[in-house]
């Protein structure tokens, strides 16, 4: 099975070495083992676990090689990370180069994610708690499934240090999402312009 996410990861120019499939063999099996038990995620296929969850978080990696961002020593927060997505595939690729944080409420998914760390032999700091209540800043926050973009924004970014960077994990809907808040008008000699209004308590104008 874990041949499929050495497949999909060498097609996608990221390299994973027997050391990092064995961790993800470990957290497939955990993922598999836990997830009636602590209701993790709505994914149970295997396949499934594989490519919309490992290898969907690991996109990030080919991200910020695009962006030139530089991850080594760097404090990195997941939030709402639920089983550890991204956040924990991001640890299994870059392992002591990034000081990760999950943040996640639910207790059940907390205890889940500490037992998963002792599985992998990774430390990472999981903060059992609603990132809103969360004074402790970070270089660079991930998300991804947290909920609709400008609360998931207005949360993050009051998680970051001062230069500090927030990547929300995003498809299709996000179009959809900003169309409330949208107004296309034509100008002669000019392609369709869009305007986005947002008023200052989030709400669209
Ligand atoms: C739909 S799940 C997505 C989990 C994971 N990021 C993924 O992509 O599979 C959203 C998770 O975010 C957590 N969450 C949502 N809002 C949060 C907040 N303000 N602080 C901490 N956790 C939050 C929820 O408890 C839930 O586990």
């Amino acid at each position: 099975m874990m041949d499929l996410l050495e497949k999909l990861a060498k097609e996608n120019s990221i390299e994973l070495s027997k050391d990092k499939i064995e961790k993800f063999e470990i957290y497939l099996y955990m993922l598999l083992k836990w997830n009636k038990a602590y209701n993790l995620t709505s994914i149970r296929k295997k396949e499934e676990i594989i490519v919309k969850h490992f290898l969907d978080s690991l996109t990030l990696v080919k991200l910020f090689e695009a962006k030139g961002i530089d991850l080594s020593g760097k404090k990195v927060a997941d939030f709402g990370t639920g089983a550890g997505f991204p956040g924990v595939p991001l640890k299994i690729y870059y392992q002591d180069k990034i000081d990760l944080y999950l943040i996640e409420s639910i207790t059940k998914k907390c205890i889940f994610l500490e037992m998963l760390s002792k599985e992998l032999k990774l430390k990472y700091t999981v903060l059992c708690k609603r990132a809103e209540d969360i004074q402790e800043k970070f270089d660079i926050v991930v998300s991804r499934a947290t909920g609709k973009t400008f609360e998931v924004l207005k949360i993050g970014k009051n998680l970051l240090k001062e230069g500090g960077i927030i990547v929300i994990m995003k498809g299709k809907e996000v179009e959809e999402e900003l169309r409330p808040f949208t107004t296309s008008m034509s100008f002669k000699g000019l392609p369709e312009r869009k305007f986005i209004l947002i008023q200052k308590d989030g709400k669209a104008q």
